[in-house]
């Protein structure tokens, strides 16, 4: 608990740094319009002259998780739900993220599954979990374990099994240039880990079949 609340005051203390030092809407616009030119148009053009101050508006959006607490969204937890006490798995959440490497999306889906231990979540807040980090410059490992740990410590349960898989825009419209390839990742924690048998289930009812 003490540890909980000393990375809560670190990163509090940290989000007051960032907003101190946080550029202004007319510096991000400007940064805008700065790269506009670098890429060879002219910002002055019909098209282009509102467009800095969309990109920063679409910028707020995109990347609204850093202003968001997954901890504050996972707060409330309730436990009468007659002793259920099974895999609750809330699959194909489609999200949409940016590697942190290019800035350029990432879409995909990621599927979140947890075993209660007396507490469950509401199911739309482990979609807005998914959302929170999706909002932010991402690897796809990265996102991965931020969704299983956000859970594993909120409620606690007595396992976590986290898989996203999604197609990286870094592949698809630059560089390597491989359209449609597909990136899995998972993560695991508690019996999820521990019991090949969970991780069989959580598996099979990502393929629709339900059962081990
Ligand atoms: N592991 C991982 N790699 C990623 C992710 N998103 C993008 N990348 C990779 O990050 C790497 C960055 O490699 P660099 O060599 O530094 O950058 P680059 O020259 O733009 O790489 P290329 O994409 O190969 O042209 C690339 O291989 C990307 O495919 C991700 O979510 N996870
Ligand atoms: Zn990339």
């Amino acid at each position: 608990m003490d540890a909980v609340i000393t990375s809560f005051a670190k990163r509090s203390e940290e989000n007051k740094r960032r907003d101190l030092e946080r550029p202004t809407q007319e510096e991000a616009e400007a940064a805008v319009r700065t790269l506009l030119l670098w890429a060879g148009d002219d910002p002055d053009r019909e098209g282009l002259l509102e467009t800095p101050a969309r990109v920063a508006k679409a910028y707020q959006e995109m990347f609204a998780g850093y202003g968001m607490d997954p901890d504050e969204v996972l707060g409330r937890t309730f436990e009468e739900v007659a002793g259920y006490d099974d895999i609750v798995l809330v699959k194909d959440i489609a999200f949409h993220s940016h590697c942190e490497h290019h800035m350029v999306p990432i879409i995909g889906k990621a599927h979140v599954a947890y075993l209660p231990d007396g507490r469950v979540l509401g199911l739309s807040k482990i979609a807005r979990v998914v959302d929170i980090y999706a909002q932010r410059l991402q690897t796809q490992e990265a996102m991965t374990a931020q969704i299983a740990g956000a859970i594993d410590d909120a409620l606690q349960p007595r396992g976590v099994a986290v898989m996203i898989e999604a197609e990286h825009m870094c592949m698809a419209m630059r560089g390597i240039r491989k359209q449609g390839s597909t990136t899995l990742t998972t993560t695991f924690t508690g019996a999820f880990l521990d019991d090949v048998q969970e991780q069989g289930r959580f598996m099979s009812m990502l393929r629709g079949s339900g059962a081990a």
